[in-house]
Order: C-alpha cells, then sequence, then structure tokens
C-alpha cells in the first residue's frame, strides 16, 4: 500500500451553490492524500452532491480554491474530467444509441488511452464486472445495477489520480461490491486516492481511511474514525453509525 503522504488533492470551498447570495455550502475544506480513501458523509441535503458538483466545475456559483499536489488550478473549481479525475455518478449518463463497447471508446479517446492498453484494461474490466456478454448491446436498456456497473468500468478504465464517487453500494449485487472494492484496493496500490459519498455507514467505516461529515452545508467534524469519536463524545468502540447520528441529530434529541 502507498503510505500516502502526499496531499494529492484539496479544495478550499468558501460558498458554492445554485443561485447568487444563496450559498448551499460554506467554509469547507477537503484534502485526499495520495492512496487514501475519504468518505464524504452527512444526511438528506446536507450538500455531499454539491460538492462533488463544485469539484468538477459543474455548478453556477462557486468561490474558492483547488489544490493538486500543492500547486492552485487557475481556474479554481474547474476540474475537468481528465486524466487526473473521474467521476462515477449515483445516477448512470448514457447515450442512447451507443453500445457498451462504443462508450468504451468514446472514453478511451477521450481519455488519450493508446488502442492496446485500452483493449488489455476493457476487456479486464467487462469480465470483473460480468459485462463481458453484453458488450455489443446498448446499456440504456441494461439493469440498474447493470448500468451502474458501466459506470464503474468507465471509470477504472480511466485510471486517474483521483476518483470521485457517488454512492457506489446501493443498487450494486454483493459480487459486484466484492469487485469494485477489489479493483479499489489495486488502484491504492498505485497511489490513486478516493472521495466517495455513500449513507452506507458500515461500508464506509471498513472503506475509509478518513471521514469529512457534512451537515447544513458546513463540516460537523472531519478526521480518523478516532478524531470523529471524539468529535461526537463518543467511545473507543462507537460505530461511524453512532457518531454520525450524534453529530447531525443532536437538534432534535435535545428539543
Ligand atoms: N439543482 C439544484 N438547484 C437548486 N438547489 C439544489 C439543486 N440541487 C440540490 N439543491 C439543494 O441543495 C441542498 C443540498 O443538496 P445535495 O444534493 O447537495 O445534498 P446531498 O447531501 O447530496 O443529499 P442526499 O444525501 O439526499 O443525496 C438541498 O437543499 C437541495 O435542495
Amino acid at each position: 500500500m502507498n503510505s500516502g503522504s502526499e496531499i494529492l488533492f484539496r479544495a478550499v470551498i468558501e460558498e458554492a451553490g445554485y443561485e447568487s447570495g444563496r450559498p448551499i455550502v460554506e467554509e469547507v475544506t477537503l484534502s485526499v492524500q495520495a492512496g487514501e480513501r475519504v468518505g464524504l458523509l452527512g444526511p438528506n441535503g446536507a450538500g455531499k452532491s454539491t460538492i462533488m458538483k463544485g469539484l468538477l466545475g459543474q455548478l453556477p456559483h462557486w468561490r474558492g480554491k483547488i489544490y493538486w499536489h500543492g500547486k492552485e488550478e487557475e481556474n479554481g473549481g474547474g476540474v475537468e474530467m481528465s486524466s487526473r479525475i473521474a467521476y462515477i455518478p449515483e445516477q448512470p449518463i448514457l447515450y442512447e444509441r451507443m453500445t457498451l463497447w462504443e462508450h468504451l471508446v468514446l472514453v478511451a479517446a477521450a481519455g488519450s488511452i493508446p488502442e492496446e492498453l485500452f483493449r488489455e484494461r476493457a476487456e479486464k474490466l467487462l469480465r470483473r464486472f460480468r459485462l463481458q456478454k453484453v458488450k455489443h448491446e446498448y446499456p440504456v436498456r441494461f439493469s440498474k445495477g447493470m448500468q451502474q456497473k458501466v459506470m464503474l468500468i468507465i471509470g477504472f478504465l480511466l485510471k486517474p489520480e483521483l476518483y470521485l464517487v457517488d454512492e457506489p453500494f446501493i443498487g450494486l449485487d454483493p459480487g459486484a461490491v466484492l469487485e469494485l472494492l477489489a479493483a479499489l484496493d489495486e488502484e491504492r496500490s498505485r497511489g490513486a486516492a478516493v472521495l466517495l459519498t455513500t449513507h452506507v455507514l458500515d461500508s464506509a467505516e471498513r472503506l475509509c481511511d478518513r471521514f469529512v461529515l457534512v451537515h447544513d452545508g458546513g463540516v460537523a467534524a472531519s478526521g480518523t474514525l478516532a478524531e470523529i469519536r471524539t468529535a461526537a463524545g463518543c467511545g473507543p468502540e462507537a460505530r461511524l453509525f453512532d457518531c454520525f447520528h450524534k453529530l447531525t441529530e443532536y437538534e432534535e434529541v435535545q428539543s
């Protein structure tokens, strides 16, 4: 495993949202080391997807700074899909008139992956996620879980430095989850990092090295599980689920 002491990616979000003067997220800082996995957690509507969109440069309103390997990006939140970053969305984004293989060819061309390397990676990923038999079919007609696997294959094909993964655990069958975890392990060994959002806290606890807990558009707590336990006032055996509950719903409990 990569020791991951280098900070690969850092985002300092001053404010971000959809309309001028109505920020959804304020004062959120995220950093991810090489080889590290960070869980971006929070209740429904906390601002996780908004943060992801901001990091991808897809928000109309954004004020903040992005750093790669310690160097500030000129275009702020405009980190583009490139060899450095792969976004694996929760809702699959697919073209109606293209087969699965044609999707992969398009991604390989956009990512400038040489032909031979592309074929090798694509065939391996299709076998891994059990889609090799349907590679010449149209993914818009696939089941939801199969479409999610297409998104995973597209992400892994790019071999980026950082994966942004939105809710990877819901919709995949148990075999596919195991393959996803194995693929992420392989990627970690080459230094690739992961920033993921999920509501499946048991999986997040097992998978992630650190957590950023977002609540009401700001950071309620961040750090390792031990640090999150301290922030939540929980004991050393507490599960992430219990800490999450304490940090996000205490107002309701007290009233
Ligand atoms: N396109 C949009 N235009 C305006 N407001 C939006 C838009 N998308 C989300 N919001 C608002 O931003 C806030 C945060 O939403 P966001 O989708 O970031 O939450 P989330 O933490 O990802 O939630 P969930 O766990 O339910 O996916 C919500 O109040 C939501 O209504």
